[in-house]
């Protein structure tokens, strides 16, 4: 994809301490790591304590029953919470060497690393599907039509929907089916050029050809990225990622590798859940 060139801040502060929530069989270097994370809802604490890397070019799925702090989790990987009035997040996340909670970092710029999918599509409505997708690049300055049009086939091709939509780019974008509309808001998100991607349950408002289709997506996409999804599926989950992290009231009580999380729980509440005891 053409390359964007944006002035890069200073890198504030660095770390690797290796003490836990990492799983154990990565060989792979970590793009990204929450360090003693809790997140308060006013009184109310949504997420205790939480250290996670996410080994980079992978899936890691987040799951565990509902209201166990998944969202709540996920989002502050990309300050989200700075827009929630009552939400206060402690802890770090850092993305490579960068804080991106450090007082002296642009937020602005550190949050464009980190792309967000959201569980509804939520393309534009009235805007077109070549808008939508250079929406955010034309908010940070791009303005030259050739890199534009190149971003639009590029992060199209990458969300797999350029076939779908190459001899109507300026078709508005809420006449795509719901899937189609999704993958446009993958597109979205690619064409800013983040380097993690952030999905909180992608798929839960399709049908199941849509589903497979961005499941499909998300294979090929972590060639490139370092993607976390939260997921209420447990066979999406099985199906996409590398790595998954089982979260209960708040806490994270395991993360391993994929396939040994589902077959060889060390922890019996994990074993309970991914059973179908508990949901
Ligand atoms: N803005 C908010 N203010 C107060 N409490 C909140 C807020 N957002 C979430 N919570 C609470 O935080 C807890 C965790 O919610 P969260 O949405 O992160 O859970 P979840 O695991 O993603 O759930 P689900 O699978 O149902 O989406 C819940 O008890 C929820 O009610």
């Amino acid at each position: 994809m053409t390359a964007l060139s944006i002035p890069t801040p200073k890198i504030t502060s660095s770390l690797n301490s290796d003490n836990s929530s990492s799983p154990p069989e990565v060989e792979k270097k970590y793009k990204m790591i929450a360090e003693d994370v809790t997140i308060r809802y006013g009184d109310f604490i949504g997420v205790k304590n939480i250290t996670m890397k996410f080994p980079e070019k992978s899936v890691t799925a987040l799951i565990g029953p509902s209201g166990c702090g998944k969202t709540t989790f996920l989002r502050c990987l990309n300050r989200m919470h700075d827009m929630t009035k009552n939400a206060k997040v402690e802890g770090r996340v850092m993305i490579d060497e960068i804080d991106l909670y450090d007082k002296s970092i642009d937020p602005i710029y550190h949050r464009r690393k980190v792309g967000m999918v959201f569980q509804k599509p939520n393309p534009f409505p009235t805007m077109s599907i070549y808008d939508n997708v250079t929406a955010g690049l034309k908010l940070n300055g791009v303005r030259d039509k050739k890199i534009l049009d190149e971003i639009v086939e590029d992060s199209l091709k990458m969300a797999y929907l350029w076939d779908e939509v190459k001899s109507d780019l300026k078709k508005s974008a809420i006449e795509l089916s719901g899937g189609q509309q999704q993958r446009l808001c993958i597109a979205r998100a690619l064409a800013i050029q983040p380097e993690v991607l952030l999905m909180d349950e992608p798929a839960s408002a399709l049908d199941p050809i849509a589903t497979q289709k961005i499941e499909e997506t998300i294979t090929e996409l972590k060639k490139e990225y370092t993607i976390i999804i939260v997921t209420h599926n447990m066979q999406q989950a099985v199906r996409v990622s590398d790595y998954t992290g089982f979260m209960y009231l708040g806490e994270l009580i395991e993360f391993r590798e994929t396939k040994k999380l589902f077959t060889d729980p060390k922890n019996e509440l994990t074993a309970k859940y991914v059973q179908g005891q508990f949901g």
